[in-house]
């Protein structure tokens, strides 16, 4: 099955879980990177993050350069942001329509999955949601424990 792990990470806990995927079994990734990111610390990154997501926002995205249609199975990884996935993913799924693909799910978050993967899915309908599994903060929280978790998820779904 070829397979596209596509995420966004602010602070690298979504990063740690894609590119484990990514290497276990040795598929394509494309990170998304806003032209300007919210800041990594203080209360501007809650407010600023917070915002984007109760506005819909679509951050500019650096270019990227994948052809969806390529691919079976898509993987995407956000950290929860406000309950939602993060608003690179509104600027994603206002440029690239996706159909009849299989699809897997996976969060990072602090404590609260919010409806994060209600709010993908219903952003995905027309394709097969075959997988989804949350992380708490994995890069904090036993890195070797969150990865082979990682591991083990990838491995079921594209077996
Ligand atoms: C703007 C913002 C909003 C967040 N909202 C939530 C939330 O609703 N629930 C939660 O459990 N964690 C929330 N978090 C924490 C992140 O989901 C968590 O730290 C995640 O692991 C970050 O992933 P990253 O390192 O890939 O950016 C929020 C973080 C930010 C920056």
């Amino acid at each position: 099955m070829k397979t596209l792990v596509v995420y966004y990470s602010l602070e690298g806990n979504t990063k740690l879980i894609a590119d484990t995927i990514a290497e276990e079994i040795n598929c394509d990734v494309l990170r998304l990177r806003p032209k300007k990111d919210i800041p990594k610390k203080g209360f501007l990154k809650f407010f600023l993050g917070g915002m984007n997501v109760v506005f819909n926002k679509k951050p500019e995205l650096e270019p990227y350069n994948k052809n969806f249609d390529k691919y079976d199975l898509i993987v995407f990884g956000s950290p929860v942001w406000a309950g939602s996935y993060a608003p690179s993913f509104n600027t994603l799924f206002s440029q690239v329509s996706l159909k009849d693909k299989k699809i897997a799910l996976f969060s990072c978050y602090g404590g609260r999955e919010g409806k994060v993967f209600e709010k993908f899915s219903h952003k995905l309908q027309g394709n097969e949601v075959i997988g989804q599994i949350g992380f708490i903060e994995p890069k904090k929280n036993n890195i070797d424990e969150n990865t082979d978790k990682a591991k083990q998820w990838i491995h079921q779904l594209v077996k």
